[in-house]
């Protein structure tokens, strides 16, 4: 069954077209990766899922679990059951991230006081995201995310930034997210996944189903994770400037 789906997708920001007709389907449990070449629309299609940014949808409809959520405000989003990791979160001043983790369980249907778990113990009386360096906003937004406990998880480039000492423990942490485990072995659940990478380096933690590849705004090829990834490592998108 579906649990998202995207048809004929228009969405402008800056007064520019960025997603020019942008159609896919995700089904319940599966995990999906995203390539696509610098500042082709990835980010702005994950923000416009959840309804965050200023982007503003001209033309199609995002449907997810039967509902048509185009319209919806991101905190209504948020209680259907989507959660996202973004690449530049926003600073939050004057909120800690203690304050905004009990609040996300509060609202979720995850817990707290799971911070050492995350090597953020040291973290959680500061307010959220000021001067936080890359690998240390990872771990934050997979701190908020594990106490939101959302049924698809979308995550912007969760390895980038991130040094290979932390990599291991990012990549743990995603997978438990979506497979309620740490170590693959038992799956207590199934979360649906929409992950961004350019390297692919996050398919070594998780199981990827399904890869899309987005191009000038538009979903230019869809299929197998590995295959897609080993023909972009070969030969490139394949695309100039526009
Ligand atoms: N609010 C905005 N105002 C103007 N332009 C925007 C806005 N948001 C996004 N863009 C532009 O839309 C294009 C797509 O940006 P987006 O961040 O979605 O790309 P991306 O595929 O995620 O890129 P990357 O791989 O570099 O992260 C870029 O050219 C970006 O500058």
């Amino acid at each position: 069954m579906s649990l998202l789906e995207i048809k004929d997708l228009h969405v402008e920001a800056g007064g520019r077209e960025i997603l020019k007709g942008v159609t896919m389907n995700l089904e319940e449990g599966e995990t999906c990766v995203l390539f696509g070449p610098n500042g082709s629309g990835k980010s702005t299609l994950l923000s416009t899922i959840m309804g965050y940014g200023q982007t503003t949808v001209t033309s199609g409809k995002i449907i997810f679990k039967g509902e048509d959520i185009t319209g919806m405000s991101v905190d209504q989003r948020a209680k259907l059951g989507i959660g996202m990791m973004m690449q530049r979160p926003p600073n939050v001043i004057g909120v800690k991230l203690g304050e905004l983790v009990k609040v996300t369980a509060a609202n979720g249907k995850g817990t707290t006081g799971r911070e050492n778990e995350f090597n953020m113990q040291d973290f959680m009386e500061r307010d959220v995201n000021v001067g936080f360096s890359g690998g240390e906003i990872k771990r934050s937004e997979l701190l908020q995310l594990s106490a939101q406990s959302p049924d698809f998880v979308m995550l912007d480039e969760p390895e980038s930034g991130v040094d290979l000492e932390n990599i291991g423990l990012i990549g743990k942490k995603v997978h438990e997210l979506i497979y309620g485990s740490e170590d693959g072995k038992t799956r207590e659940k199934n979360v649906s996944a929409f992950v961004i990478t350019h390297t692919g380096q996050i398919m070594d933690y998780i199981g990827a189903d399904k890869a899309f590849v987005l191009i000038h705004g538009k979903i230019a090829r869809e299929g197998d994770p590995r295959v897609i990834l080993e023909d972009i490592k070969q030969n490139g998108y394949g695309v100039d400037d526009e």
